[in-house]
């Protein structure tokens, strides 16, 4: 499904406006009748509640006023406050406004600190509170009198519904500035907003409900939009039923460079993972000191050592045995626990710049490319990058990453020709023709030491089976947060192992499989 910004939504809707020749008028009408429609099926005695409609000024307000009439017309106790005087009113939303006024509806104009008490008094009547004040229009942080509006509904803790976006929250950023409304439910029309889907601010979206409000599908489908939300359906594709006639070598050969003293178990999970992911064969090429403790633990997944420091981390020494090893892989895995000592990171741009089969790069192989990103430039084959926020930092030390997840992603994948998995809550994976995609799974219980580890080996496990980077790379990290959530629904937050989610990653390719 396809995200919009503020300006996307805005463009698409002119678009329909004005191309095809649907009113303005029209796709109000159809906005505030979802939100009814939706507000019937979250309050199945809504008939005997008081509901409070606060509308602001704009197009927002005005899908606000075509609910409360809707919800007159069906008989509920409904009443209307108005932030602003009514001359103010333009377009659709005085339209609608002219209309609740001949049909007698209670209108309540409230536009100064002084009406404060009389709004208080207003929503300690109202049983259900509709958000109506600010939509994709928000164009600074909310402050002065909308802010204490807001702040006073909050207060209540009645049921709040937003319709659009919950007043506060920018569209565009997932960032929160000065107040905002924290809804129960949030009726999102045509397509959601990026910021009802990134965080911190999704936190203030409740239960996201996507209505369509009659914008053409087509129109939508052949937009520019470049982002989207990942869902079950997109990721499907990659894991197949499997054909009987086929063997390990089908499933491809999976090369992971890993692993340095006390981090043999970064290298252990990145394997298994890459196995349990479906990949034929793994072998762990790891420095020499950790082939033996590693020989038990290892089991199914095949290990290879190689020359190493003093300090025990893989040598620059460990090249020619690398290119070798490659000559029959699928995809090498680099990173994992592997180390910054300098001859590790020269060995690592020097993979970089010539492997010839496609590289997963995490964790100190990220932290080796932010010495020197342009190497990227030089790879002779696809790079994907794992980088949680703060080695996206390292790459990109100008740009607060947190706070412009999408375009930092989005920017570095294009400059640098490589496909980025942003890591953290709703995890963001750019590819560099623009595209981004939103993962929906995965959970706190995740923030955990060795999750990383377990992601890049999934990745690689994909890549091994032909799967081309960016499906691997989407359809990872969906696994991955979804094996998370596989976990939880068992045993709970707290105390989750990086290796649980290892042994959850063939009960969430099924659950995939499975969906419908
Ligand atoms: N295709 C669709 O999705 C449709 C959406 N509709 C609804 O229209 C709004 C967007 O309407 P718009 O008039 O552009 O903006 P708003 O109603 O959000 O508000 C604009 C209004 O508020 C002022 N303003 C902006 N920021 C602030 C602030 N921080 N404090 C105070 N006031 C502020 C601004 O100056 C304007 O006057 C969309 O969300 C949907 O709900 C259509 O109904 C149907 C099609
Ligand atoms: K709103």
């Amino acid at each position: 499904m396809k995200v919009a910004t503020a300006e996307e939504i805005r463009q698409l809707d002119l678009e329909a406006i004005e191309t095809i020749g649907i009113p303005g008028i029209v796709l109000m009408e159809n906005a505030g009748l979802q939100v009814v429609r939706v507000m019937n099926a979250h309050f199945p005695h809504l008939k005997t509640q008081k509901v409070l409609v606060v509308c602001g000024k704009g197009n927002n307000g005005g899908d606000g006023l075509v609910i409360a009439r809707h919800l007159d017309n069906q008989g509920v106790d409904v009443r209307v406050t108005l932030l602003t005087e009514k001359t103010q009113l333009k377009g659709e939303a005085k339209i609608n406004f002219d209309i609740a006024e001949k049909m007698n509806l209670p209108i309540v104009e409230l536009t100064s600190n002084e009406q404060l008490p009389a709004f208080r008094n207003l929503l300690l009547q109202a049983d259900i509170v509709v958000d109506a004040i600010l939509g994709t229009g928000l164009n600074d942080a909310v402050k002065g009198f909308y802010k204490h509006i807001i702040e006073s509904i909050n207060k209540t803790h009645k049921p709040i519904i937003a319709v659009d976006i919950p007043s506060g929250l920018s569209a565009d950023t997932g960032m929160v500035y000065g107040s905002c409304i924290k809804a129960d439910v949030t009726v999102t029309f045509a397509i959601p907003k990026r910021g009802v889907i990134l965080y911190p601010a999704a936190d203030y979206v409740g239960n996201l409900e996507v209505v369509d409000i009659g914008i053409p599908k087509k129109l939508i489908s052949s937009s520019r939009i470049k982002v989207h939300l990942v869902e079950y359906a997109n990721v499907q594709g990659v894991f197949r039923k499997r054909m009987p006639n086929t063997h390990k070598g089908t499933y491809g050969h999976a090369l992971v460079i890993a692993g340095s003293p006390g981090k043999s178990g970064a290298a252990l999970m990145a394997g298994r993972s890459a196995l349990r992911s479906g990949a034929g064969l793994v072998t762990l090429a790891i420095p020499e000191n950790l082939r033996v403790p590693l020989e038990i633990p290892t089991l199914e997944v095949m290990t290879t050592s190689l020359p190493e420091t003093p300090q025990g981390t893989v040598s620059l020494e460990a090249y020619d045995k690398i290119l070798n090893l490659a000559q029959d892989k699928r995809v090498a895995a680099i990173g994992p626990g592997l180390s910054v000592h300098p001859s590790t990171v020269e060995l690592v741009l020097r993979l970089i710049r010539t492997l010839e089969i496609p590289m997963v790069l995490d964790a100190d192989a990220i932290n080796a490319v932010a010495q020197n990103p342009e190497v990227l430039l030089e790879a002779k084959a696809p790079v994907v990058l794992t980088p949680h926020p703060g080695e996206m930092a390292r790459l990109t030390p100008n740009i607060h990453v947190q706070n412009n997840r999408i375009p930092v992603a989005q920017e570095t994948a294009r400059k640098y020709n490589v496909f980025i998995a942003l890591k953290g809550v709703r995890t963001i994976v750019a590819a560099p023709d623009g595209n981004v995609f939103i993962n929906p799974t995965g959970n706190p219980g995740m923030a955990t030491a060795g999750t990383g580890d377990v992601l890049t080996g999934i990745i690689a496990g994909l890549i091994a089976q032909n799967i081309i980077p960016v499906e691997a790379a989407k359809s990872g990290v969906f696994l991955h947060g979804l094996a998370g959530d596989l976990v939880v629904k068992d045993k709970g937050e707290y105390g989750l192992l990086a290796g649980d989610l290892i042994d959850a990653i063939p009960r969430a390719i099924k659950f995939i499989q499975d969906y419908c």
